[in-house]
């Protein structure tokens, strides 16, 4: 049986329990939110994993028991900055740990189909634009920032967040970063490459939250069973 410390009470959090107490092989110790999260620093319950899906608030307390607890770690809170991903990583040396803006396994699929657009279309112009939920926290999405590292994985493309205020032709090289918020929106993200007459345009539909919480179990059950180490999603869903 694996014990489970869930940080996160919110649209993912209340699934992710209801999974959790669903499922035969994990048991939930605990969950925690804004109300009690710092409790972790010092007198939370024994665990095996913690599932983080809240706020980026919260890491320093998420990290703080994994550190103490050697607890495999399951991240999916998005919203970073890419020192407190680097952190993230660091921790792959005392313990198993996963970040991913997305659980998905069509996102991730998506992501492939993506790095391999961009590979074999280069000088394209490529714009990218995720829309999400009107309460969303963070843009542009935690996808939407690993969708632009397939298509600029050395990071040297300039990057524009919205062309608001733009004057003259769009530069070449440039990628297009967009946000749209609105409704109840799951996850919608789009990858569209441009080339002279011609467009390609790469589509993810998330039509409900269930599968970040299936693909997230999934992972965090492989997880487990590993040893301490920083992983991707790919390598614990694709690998054998
Ligand atoms: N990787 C993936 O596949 C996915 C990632 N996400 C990400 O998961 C995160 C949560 O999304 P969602 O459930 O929709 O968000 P919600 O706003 O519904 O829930 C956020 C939760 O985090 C808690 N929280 C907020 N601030 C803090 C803090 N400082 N310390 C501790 N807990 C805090 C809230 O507590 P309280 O309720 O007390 O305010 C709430 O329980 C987001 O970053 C989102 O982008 C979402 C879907 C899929
Ligand atoms: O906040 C959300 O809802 C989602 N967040 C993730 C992200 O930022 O990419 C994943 C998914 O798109 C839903």
């Amino acid at each position: 049986m694996t014990r489970v410390i869930l940080v996160g009470s919110g649209r993912m959090g209340t699934l992710l329990s209801q999974a959790i107490e669903a499922d035969k092989d994990l048991e939930l110790a605990g969950t925690y939110d804004v109300t009690n999260v710092s409790e972790l620093d010092d007198e939370a319950p024994a665990a095996d994993l913690v599932i983080d899906f809240s706020n980026r608030d919260a890491l320093p307390h998420t990290l703080a028991y994994v550190r103490r607890s050697r607890a495999a770690l399951l991240l999916g809170t998005t919203g970073f900055s890419e020192g407190e991903l680097a952190e993230v990583r660091a921790l792959g040396e005392a313990t198993q740990v996963i970040w991913s803006g997305n659980y998905s396994l069509g996102v991730a699929v998506l992501r492939h189909a993506t790095r391999l657009a961009a590979e074999a279309l280069p000088g394209w112009d490529v714009e990218i634009v995720e829309t999400h939920h009107a309460q969303k926290a963070d843009a542009p999405s935690g996808t939407a920032e690993m969708l632009l590292r397939e298509v600029d994985p050395a990071g040297e493309r300039t990057v524009a967040y919205g062309r608001q205020g733009m004057v003259g032709a769009r530069p070449k090289g440039e990628v297009g970063m967009h946000s749209l918020r609105g409704g109840t929106v799951a996850g919608t993200h789009e990858v569209h490459l441009f080339g002279t007459d011609e467009e390609l345009c790469l589509t993810h539909r998330a039509s409900s939250r269930q599968i970040f919480v299936t693909g997230a179990i999934a992972a965090a059950k492989r997880l487990v069973a590993r040893e301490p180490g920083f992983y991707t999603f790919d390598e614990l869903m694709f690998a054998e």
